[in-house]
Parts: structure tokens; C-alpha cells; sequence
């Protein structure tokens, strides 16, 4: 089942938010790369933790995403890619509407052609090694910002911004 489309603009969301001294709208920093044929895409957040393993991102991508977007904490590696065009492809295959990777992604061409959108570091063709090692669905820090699961997270041409509730229209 592929994802639903949802209509937002991420400057709009923080037009709403700027005034707001909570922390129930958090930008993260504009560090990511754009990949995935989804140029725009927002679900429900879940998480991975793992570092330079993707054990748990294959995973959770075979599994139904059913509109989520998996944020993946890498750790901010740039040594190995925790994605490639096999995952992509799962992902697009199995409905997560997007994939955040703080760490880096490779097979861009095949990431491109895949209808999930993907945020990361950059590009490594070096694949991680499967050890089995990291955690699901845990509380994260994606350079430096909180996410949680059952966070909303958006992303489009101008940012990625993660709140606490949908706030879409
Ligand atoms: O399998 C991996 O480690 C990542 C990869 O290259 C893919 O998803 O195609």
C-alpha cells in the first residue's frame, strides 16, 4: 500500500509555530541531502538507533510502514551507507512515506527512482556490515533535536521540521 499524500509547506508549520517557546515544533538543522522520488512527504515518526549495522533498518522496512517515516540515528556516520536501493525499494514497497537518515545512503540512482522520499547526510558506497545490533522505536537525537516515536515529522524543499501532534490542515 503506498502512502497517502499529506498537503503542507514546513514554512507554514513554523509561521505558526515561530512565537511558540515550547518545544512541541523542532526544526532540525539543514544538514540533510534530498534523495527518493518523494520530494515532499510527513507521517508518524518511528525510530531506529544504530550505528554503521542497518539490521534494524531492513527490518523495519519489510515490515507495513502504513504512512510512517523512519528516522534512523546513525550516529551521524559518514563511514557506510545504512540505505541503499534494496531498502528503498522495500520502504516504497511496504508504505513508509519517508526515510530520515542521520548518517549516509547509497545506490542514488535506484534511491531516485523509488516513490519514498529520503533525507540524509550524504552519499557512501560503502554497505554496513549485519551484526544485529542497535534499537527500535526508542527515543532519538537527530543532530542534536529530539525525536520520539509518534512524533509527526515533514519534510519538503525547505527543511525538516518533527512536532509532537499532526499539525497539517
Ligand atoms: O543492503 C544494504 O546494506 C543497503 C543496500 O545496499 C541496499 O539497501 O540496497
Amino acid at each position: 500500500m503506498r502512502a497517502t499524500p499529506i498537503v503542507f509547506a514546513t514554512c507554514d508549520l513554523c509561521d505558526m509555530y515561530k512565537s511558540d517557546t515550547s518545544d512541541h515544533l523542532r526544526v532540525l538543522p539543514p544538514v540533510f541531502q534530498h534523495y527518493g522520488g518523494l520530494p515532499r512527504f510527513a507521517g508518524p515518526v518511528r525510530t531506529v538507533q544504530c550505528f554503521e549495522d542497518n539490521t534494524l533498518v531492513k527490518q523495519a522496512v519489510d515490515s507495513p510502514g502504513n504512512g510512517a517515516v523512519l528516522v534512523v540515528d546513525g550516529g551521524g556516520s559518514l563511514r557506510k551507507a545504512l540505505v541503499g536501493g534494496n531498502l528503498a525499494a522495500a520502504a516504497a514497497r511496504n508504505g513508509w512515506a519517508g526515510i530520515v537518515v542521520w548518517g549516509c545512503v547509497r545506490d542514488v540512482a535506484e534511491l531516485n527512482a523509488e516513490q519514498v522520499g529520503i533525507r540524509a547526510l550524504g552519499l557512501n558506497p560503502m554497505p554496513t556490515e549485519k551484526r544485529n545490533q542497535g534499537q527500535t522505536d526508542i527515543d532519538v537525537q537527530i543532530a542534536g533535536v529530539r525525536v520520539r516515536p509518534g512524533d509527526w515529522l515533514y519534510a519538503d524543499a525547505d527543511g525538516v521540521v518533527v512536532s509532537a501532534a499532526p499539525i497539517h490542515g
